[in-house]
């Protein structure tokens, strides 16, 4: 591949320090500056050659017209829905994302959400801090034995089975594109989505954002669960229809949710984050120093790579060069 001339990066916003010190290391000048709006963006995007974003840097179309200069976005993380990779690839930028620095990290919150909601455990604190001994109301049941649905079967989906498992659970899942034998090895059984439904004690979704996961559990999907079932996103806002989950759990045909991700960050909305059995974070599941180390050192590498022109094919998704990538 012909070398890239990449002499300055924008960091918009908080990436690991290792990412701007390789990126000096090798002769390119870096500006970290966060919270930008998008106005800001649009005025100073031009005077750079490359762009380092996590998930809340919205890349949107009239961003990438404005990036007159611009040839590389790096996304220090695995979801590119916050960037026009489409309106990019027409100008000739690069989009290129590390999509598995934070995959335990997002797994091991799933589980950890999971757990919460089997045994209350976030709303027992609470009430441990308001001064009370409710040992009644936070009655809770095993995972042991129970059955976990994961839709979406790639790399946190396979990292959650995996560890789910450990606790007794019985896994099935459904994914368009993960073959069914290959998702046997890590004892997982799949079946249509039709036939899944019904079986779940937990579902928990990992699909990217697409118009074909958009709602993907919605009205018509929770009417098909088993009373009470409980369900956790940490992928991305909207897989779970957000107003369909809140009537779910008013008419207790949804039992619970972790919800990492929202449609809208952070939600204006606080209807479901307010909701009993709703547990929800701030978008952290890629928020742990190891997972925020190696996507910060993978993109300046990558990055890099670039530079030297040497062939990124394997190391990541190069969303500018193969725009049929989701
Ligand atoms: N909460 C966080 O901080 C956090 C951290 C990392 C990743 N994520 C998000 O988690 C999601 C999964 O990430 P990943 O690294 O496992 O991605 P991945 O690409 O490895 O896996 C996604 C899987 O979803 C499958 N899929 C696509 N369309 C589907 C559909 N309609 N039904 C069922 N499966 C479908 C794909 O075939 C693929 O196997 C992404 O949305 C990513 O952005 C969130
Ligand atoms: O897709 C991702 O990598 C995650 O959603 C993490 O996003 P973040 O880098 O903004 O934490």
């Amino acid at each position: 591949m012909a070398p890239i001339s990449i002499k300055t990066v924008l960091i918009s916003e908080s990436v690991d320090p290792r990412c701007k010190a390789i990126l000096e290391e090798n002769g390119i000048r870096v500006t970290e500056k966060q919270n930008m709006t998008k106005d800001e963006l649009i005025a100073k995007i031009k005077d750079y050659d490359g762009l380092v974003v996590r998930s809340a840097t919205k890349v949107t179309a009239d961003v990438i017209s404005a990036a007159n200069n611009l040839k590389i976005i790096g996304r220090a993380g695995t979801g590119v829905d916050n960037v026009d990779v489409p309106a990019a690839t027409k100008k000739g930028i690069i989009v290129m994302n590390t999509p598995s620095g934070n995959t335990i990290s997002a797994a091991e919150l799933t589980c950890a959400l999971l757990m919460s909601l089997s045994r209350n455990v976030p709303q027992a604190a609470m009430s441990m801090k308001q001064g009370k001994w409710d040992r009644k109301k936070f009655m809770g049941a095993e995972l042991y034995g129970k059955v976990l649905g994961i839709v979406g079967l790639g790399r946190i989906g396979k990292e959650v089975a995996s560890r789910m498992q450990s606790f007794g659970m019985k896994t099935i899942g459904y994914d368009p594109i993960t073959p069914p034998e290959v998702s046997a090895t890590w004892g997982v059984e799949q079946m249509s989505l039709e036939q899944l439904w019904p079986q779940c004690d937990y579902i928990t979704v990992h699909t990217p954002l697409l118009p074909s996961t958009v709602g993907l559990l919605n009205d018509e999907s929770f009417a098909k669960c088993k009373k009470g079932v409980k369900v956790v996103n940490c992928a991305r806002g909207g897989i779970i229809d957000e107003e369909a989950l809140l009537r779910a759990l008013e008419s207790g045909q949804c039992g619970g949710a972790g919800l990492d991700v929202f449609v809208e960050e952070p939600p204006k909305n606080h209807s479901l984050v307010e909701h009993p059995n709703v547990i929800s974070c701030p978008h952290l599941g890629a928020s742990t120093k190891e997972a925020q180390a190696r996507c910060g050192e993978d993109i300046a590498l990558q990055i890099v790579d670039m530079v030297k022109g040497k062939n990124l094919v394997g190391a990541a998704f190069c969303f500018g060069f193969c725009p049929h990538l989701p």
